[in-house]
């Protein structure tokens, strides 16, 4: 018996690579076949260094010569692997959370700009894009989260996840939440040192039972010193939005905010600046625009730092109410301010997708779904 070259390149053009797609001839996996009487030696070149993965092909390179060119044949098949270069080590700091992809900070240089209002409405409109979401409310000097969501007077219960205690967080407008304001009496002042503070947090982000989430925003609480590196320091942050207000003295402290995130031992991407309260209207007159906090401060800020403007919203007195009694404004149905709350969620996303895009992609910097953000073409 002899067995003719070409009869063996065409049996192998058979078959493909496990996982590889085109047959493996086409692709140039097959990098030689020598046949010598009965006997016929094939190279084949693989991506995947798996044991199973050689011993596959090295089957189907059998089966296929046995099946198409002799039953008889003596196979040899000599396997190289030639895997793609490893990622360079990703630089989130902290252990990836298993099931959560992104975990965004919502911070403000200044209190009483409107972080948590922000949060809460870039996790409404996160949610009504299709995302899963969580908010971890760590603003240790005024947790606000839990009455902007109406749960203020919830509890996170105690559930079992493979055999582990867990804490489940509350839920409402199908927003996953944690805040520390769960675990202080409202009347009680408590004083938070860095450590104890970042131990709080990490147990409500490492011992919580989050399940799947697209997004975890951490609303910070507000400022930029020793605590915020302790807490910024020990969560493996994506990127971080700033906050401001358009007047001089907030935007002093916003540029420290972005700072912060920026400095060496940080290191966290800053997605954008929002302008909050960037100017008053009147609800029946949204034509009608008052810069009473001064006139695009913030905007001005983010190209001088070279960040993105992600939105201006406006100081309008339903935002206020919404925040009062636990329905967040984004929540509204076709409003200029639900549009104003979308156009700053879209260009979060797709300042993520950039961001996530330029590091090495990990578990902790994946997005799992685009559904509903439109502005995204990914
Ligand atoms: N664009 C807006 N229009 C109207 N009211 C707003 C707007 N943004 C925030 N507010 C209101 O301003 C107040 C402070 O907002 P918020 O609590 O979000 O600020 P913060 O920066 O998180 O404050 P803190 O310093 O306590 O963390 C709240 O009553 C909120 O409803």
């Amino acid at each position: 018996m002899k067995l003719e070259k070409q009869a063996i390149l065409n049996a192998l053009k058979t078959i493909s690579v496990p996982g590889e797609g085109e047959d493996m001839v086409t692709s140039g996996a097959v990098t030689n076949v020598v046949t010598f009487g009965d006997e016929v030696i094939v190279d084949i070149t693989i991506k995947n260094p798996s044991l199973q993965a050689k011993k596959k092909a090295e089957v189907e390179i059998m089966k296929a010569i046995h099946a198409e060119v002799h039953m008889k044949a003596q196979v040899k098949v000599n396997i190289k692997v030639d895997a793609p270069e490893k990622a360079p080590k990703n630089e989130i700091k902290g252990k990836p959370i298993p099931g959560i992809q992104n975990i965004i900070a919502v911070a403000s240089g200044k209190g009483g700009v409107g972080k948590s209002t922000i949060t809460a409405n870039l996790a409404v409109s996160l949610q009504k894009m299709g995302f899963k979401v969580g908010i971890l409310d760590a603003d240790i000097y005024g947790p606000s989260i839990p009455i902007m969501f109406d749960v203020q007077d919830e509890k996170p219960l105690s559930v079992k996840v493979d055999g582990k205690q867990k804490m489940k967080p509350v839920e409402s407008y199908g927003i996953k939440i944690l805040s520390i304001g769960f675990f202080t009496k409202p009347d009680q002042a408590v004083v938070w040192r860095g450590p104890m503070a970042s131990k709080a947090l990490n147990q409500m982000i490492f011992d919580a039972a989050w399940g799947a989430l697209d997004f975890l925003l951490v609303d910070l609480p507000p400022g930029t010193g020793d605590i915020h590196l302790s807490i910024v320091q020990a969560m493996p942050l994506t990127g971080a939005v700033v906050v401001s207000t358009p007047q001089k003295v907030a935007l002093a402290d916003a540029k420290k905010g972005v700072a912060m995130f920026q400095q060496d031992s940080i290191n966290v991407p800053v997605l954008g600046i929002v302008e909050n309260m960037a100017w008053f209207t009147p609800e029946e007159l949204p034509e009608n625009k008052y810069y009473i906090f001064g006139k695009e401060g913030a905007s001005n800020l983010a190209e001088d730092l070279g960040v993105r403007l992600l939105a201006q919203i406006p100081l309008v007195q339903s935002i206020r109410e919404g925040g009062d009694v636990g329905h967040p404004a984004a929540l509204q149905k076709d409003t200029i301010l639900a549009e104003a709350f979308e156009t700053m969620t879209r260009n979060s996303v797709e300042e993520l997708v950039k961001r996530n895009d330029s590091l090495p992609p990990t578990e902790a910097v994946k997005i799992t779904t685009m559904a509903g953000c439109a502005a995204v073409k990914k």
